[in-house]
């Protein structure tokens, strides 16, 4: 049986007003945030949904329904935590991670290095094995008018033989 696995996660908030813009545990100035019922941190979300795929344990609103108090406006870096550690506890470590917000604004290069390290810290894995890009759509479709933020992320994780 061979110890690799992938996993595959994508994830959807709209942006409006009277909101934060949080991807990847960084706050970022906007003037429309995330919308959701936890802090809609969009990168995050995706992420975890590719650990948890990768590992055959569901998906984020199956562990973190959001019909669940507890979970109104949570910071999605404990939920990431959440589902590192739902890995660990099956024996699973964490290879990489690439991923990729879309979105025409806010521009994420400033805040890529930032955003890597939230993530490594939570995936407990050195910044070297994180990857984050970010893509406009060239202004089409929902994130080319700004109506929304998407994210994808691809991971792979491995047992010990
Ligand atoms: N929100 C974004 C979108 C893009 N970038 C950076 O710009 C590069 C070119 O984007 P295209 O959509 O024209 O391919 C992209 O590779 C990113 O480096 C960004 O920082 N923030
Ligand atoms: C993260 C959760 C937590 O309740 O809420 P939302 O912020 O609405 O985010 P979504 O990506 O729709 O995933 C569902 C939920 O698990």
């Amino acid at each position: 049986m061979t110890p690799f696995r992938i996993g595959h996660g994508f994830d959807v908030h709209a942006l409006v007003s009277g909101r934060d813009c949080i991807i990847g545990g960084v706050n970022i100035p906007h003037p429309l945030g995330l919308d959701g019922h936890s802090d809609a941190d969009v990168l995050l979300h995706a992420i975890c949904d590719a650990l948890l795929g990768a590992a055959a344990l569901g998906d984020i609103g199956k562990h973190f329904p959001p019909s669940d108090m507890r979970y109104k406006g949570i910071d999605s870096r404990e939920l990431l935590k959440h589902v590192v550690a739902l890995l660990t506890d099956k024996g699973f470590h964490i290879g990489n991670v690439d991923a990729t917000v879309i979105c025409e604004a806010p521009r994420l290069g400033p805040y890529i290095n930032s955003i890597r390290e939230n993530i490594a810290s939570d995936c407990q894995v050195d910044t070297d094995f994180i990857n984050v890009k970010a893509t406009t759509t060239e202004k089409l479709g929902f994130t080319g008018r700004g109506e929304g933020i998407a994210a994808e992320a691809v991971v792979l994780i491995y047992t010990h033989l």
